[in-house]
C-alpha cells in the first residue's frame, strides 16, 4: 500500500491526471488517442507505442545489456530507426525528465499512457530504470530482413515465435505507415499526410489488425504492400500456421495477451537495474508545499489534498468535508483542525485513464513558529451520512511535514540574464540546527544541452548555502544559495538538504521548481 511521499510521486502525478483542475501535461498528450497533435500525419499514442518497441528491440538476454534504457535517443541515425517518431517522443518528455523520473521511465509511461487513451489494456508500470548515457548494438528488425534473422532479433531479446507474433499484431493495432519513411510501402505521392493504417482502427486499441489479417480483407502495408521483401507482418503473422493469430481473434484474449506482452516489454530492462512494485493510482494523496516563514514571524502550512473519486469504498468528492488534525512539534495534538476547502478552479475535479476523477481540496493556514507542526492525519468526512475516515499514512505515524528547514520561495529568485540565469535560493534553518561546519546544500539539476541529442542530461551540482549574517526570525536563521543556469534551466528542479554531516536527522525538500520562481528576490526582513 501506498505510504506518502514516494519517490514514484511525479511519475504517478504524470500518469494519474490528463485534464480538469490540475493536470501535469503529460498524459493529456494522448488524449485522445488520434491524430491531432498538431503535426500532419502524426498519431503520438502509436508512435510512443514503436518508440518503446525500437528502444527494448536490441537488448541481448543473455548478457543482460539494453532494453528500456532510452539508448534510442542516440541511435537516431540509423537506418532502422527511420522517422521522425522518436524525436517527437523525446521532445514530449523535455519538461518532465528529473532526477526522480528517467528518460526510459518515462518511455515505459508513455506506452501505458497511450494503451490507456487507445481503450487497450491497462499495462503495470514499474519504475526505476536507468539511463543509457550512449549507443548500444543496433538490431531492430526492419521490414525487408526475412523470417529467420527476425526471429533471430527476437529471440535474442528474450522472446519466442509466440511472444513475436502477439508482439507485432499488439503493436500495429495502431497507427500507421508513413509514405515520407516508407515510400515504397505507401501508394501516392509522399507527404507528411499520405498515411496508411495497419488495419481500419488505428485509433482504437482492438484486434482488427488480427481479424482483417485472418480473412484476407487487410490493407496493411506490411501484408498487401506492393513490395514484397518488406511484407514483414504477413511474414511474421504466418511464421507458426497462424496458430497465435487464431488464438488473437478472440478480443478478450487479444487484450489479455497484449497486457502481458506489453508488461514483458516494459520490464525488460538492463540486468543491473532494480524495478520497483507497480505504481498504483492514490486514492488519498496530500501535496504539501514547503513551509516557509512570512513577514509576521509565522509559518504558512498550505497545500491540497487529492481524493480519488471511489465507489467501492463509497467516497464521493461531492459529499465529503476534509480536513488535517495535526499534532505540534511538541507531539501535542491540536483540537482546532485545519479545513481544505473544495477547489472552485474547473470544478475542483480532475479527470484521469480507467474512468479515475479525483476531487481536490486546499488549505492555507499560518501557525506558530515555534508550536509548528510535526505531522497530520487526513479527515475524510461523508457530508450525508457523517461517516469518517481518517487516514494515518498506512500507521506510519501521519503524514510528516519537514519544519526544521524551510524554503523561503517569496525571497528566492531566477533572473534572465541573457544566455544564462542567476538562480538565488533562500532557505531557513532552526537556528539549534546551524552547525558551521556542516551548511545546508542545494542540489540543482542542470539540464546540459547535448549535440545531436533531443534531451539535456542532467548534471547535479551540489552548492554549499552561505549564512546571512545578522538576520533571524522565530528561532530561524537565513542562508542563501546562487547558481548560474544555462537558458534551458528556467524549468528544472533542485533539492535542498540540511543535516547530511551532522550526525543528525537530515531534512530534504525535493523537486522545487525553478519555473515557480518570480524575477525579484523579496527582501528579507
Ligand atoms: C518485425 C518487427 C517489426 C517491423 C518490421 C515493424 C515495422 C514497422 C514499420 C515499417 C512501420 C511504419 C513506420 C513509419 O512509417 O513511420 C511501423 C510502425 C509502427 N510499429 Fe512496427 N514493426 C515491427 C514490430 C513492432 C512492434 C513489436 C511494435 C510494438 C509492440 C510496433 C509498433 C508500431 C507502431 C505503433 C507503429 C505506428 C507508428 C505511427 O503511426 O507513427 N512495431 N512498424
Amino acid at each position: 500500500s501506498y505510504v506518502w511521499p514516494s519517490k514514484y510521486d511525479h511519475l504517478e502525478d504524470l500518469l494519474a491526471m490528463h485534464s480538469g483542475y490540475l493536470r501535469f501535461g503529460f498524459s493529456d498528450l494522448v488524449v485522445p488517442c488520434g491524430f491531432g497533435s498538431g503535426l500532419p500525419g502524426v498519431q503520438n499514442a502509436a508512435e510512443w507505442v514503436r518508440s518503446v518497441f525500437h528502444d527494448i528491440a536490441t537488448f541481448d538476454a543473455s548478457t543482460g545489456v539494453g532494453g528500456l534504457d532510452a539508448s534510442l535517443q542516440f541511435e537516431l541515425d540509423r537506418p532502422e530507426n527511420v522517422g521522425s517518431a522518436f524525436n517527437n517522443t523525446f521532445a514530449a518528455m523535455y519538461d518532465f525528465i528529473t532526477p526522480q523520473s528517467s528518460v526510459s521511465d518515462l518511455l515505459a509511461l508513455s506506452l501505458v499512457a497511450a494503451l490507456a487513451a487507445c481503450d487497450g489494456p491497462k499495462v503495470p508500470l514499474r519504475a526505476g530504470r536507468v539511463d543509457a548515457t550512449e549507443a548500444g548494438p543496433a538490431g531492430v528488425p526492419k521490414p525487408e530482413d526475412d523470417l529467420e534473422s527476425t526471429r533471430k532479433a527476437f529471440l535474442r531479446a528474450g522472446f519466442n515465435d509466440e511472444d513475436m507474433i502477439t508482439m507485432v499484431a499488439c503493436g500495429h493495432s495502431l497507427g500507421n505507415v508513413h509514405s515520407v519513411n516508407f515510400p515504397e510501402l505507401v501508394s501516392g505521392e509522399a507527404t507528411e499526410e499520405n498515411v496508411a493504417p495497419f488495419d481500419s482502427s488505428p485509433t482504437n486499441f482492438d484486434n482488427t489488425v488480427v481479424t482483417e489479417y485472418l480473412d484476407d480483407s487487410t490493407s496493411n502495408p506490411l501484408i498487401v504492400g506492393a513490395n514484397d521483401t518488406m511484407k514483414s507482418d504477413k511474414r511474421v503473422f504466418g511464421a507458426d500456421g497462424n496458430a497465435t493469430m487464431s488464438a488473437l481473434a478472440d478480443p478478450a484474449n487479444f487484450q489479455a495477451k497484449c497486457a502481458d506482452i506489453f508488461e514483458r516489454m516494459l520490464d525488460t530492462v538492463p540486468s543491473t537495474v532494480t524495478l520497483s512494485d507497480p505504481i498504483e493510482i492514490v486514492d488519498v494523496k496530500p501535496y504539501i508545499d514547503p513551509l516557509h516563514l512570512q513577514e509576521d514571524g509565522s509559518v504558512l502550512l498550505q497545500g491540497r489534498v487529492r481524493v480519488r473519486n471511489n465507489p467501492e469504498q463509497k467516497i464521493n468528492g461531492d459529499d465529503l468535508e476534509v480536513s488535517l488534525s495535526y499534532r505540534d512539534l511538541s507531539g501535542a495534538s491540536i483540537s482546532e483542525p485545519v479545513v481544505a476547502n473544495r477547489a472552485r478552479a474547473r470544478g475542483g475535479q480532475s479527470f484521469g485513464f480507467w474512468d479515475n476523477t479525483f476531487t481536490w481540496f486546499e488549505f492555507s493556514q499560518s501557525l506558530n513558529a515555534t508550536a509548528s507542526i510535526r505531522d497530520f492525519d487526513i479527515h475524510l468526512k461523508t457530508s450525508s451520512s457523517g461517516a469518517l475516515l481518517v487516514l494515518d499514512n498506512e500507521g506510519t505515524g501521519g503524514y510528516a511535514v519537514t519544519s526544521d528547514l524551510l524554503y523561503q520561495q517569496p525571497e528566492s529568485c531566477l533572473i534572465n540574464n541573457g544566455a544564462a540565469m542567476a538562480l538565488s535560493v533562500t532557505a531557513a534553518l532552526r537556528k539549534d540546527l546551524v552547525d558551521a561546519n556542516s551548511p545546508p546544500v542545494l542540489h540543482l539539476a542542470h539540464r546540459v544541452a547535448r549535440p545531436g541529442v533531443m534531451l539535456p542530461r542532467l548534471q547535479l551540482e551540489t552548492i554549499a548555502f552561505e549564512l546571512i549574517p545578522g538576520v533571524e526570525k522565530s528561532g530561524y536563521q537565513y542562508f542563501r544559495a546562487n547558481a548560474t543556469v544555462e537558458a534551458s534551466g528556467w524549468s528544472t528542479t533542485f533539492d535542498i538538504e540540511a543535516g547530511a554531516g551532522t550526525g543528525g536527522k537530515v531534512h530534504r525538500l525535493e523537486l522545487l521548481k525553478t519555473n515557480a520562481l518570480s524575477d525579484t528576490c523579496g527582501s528579507i526582513s
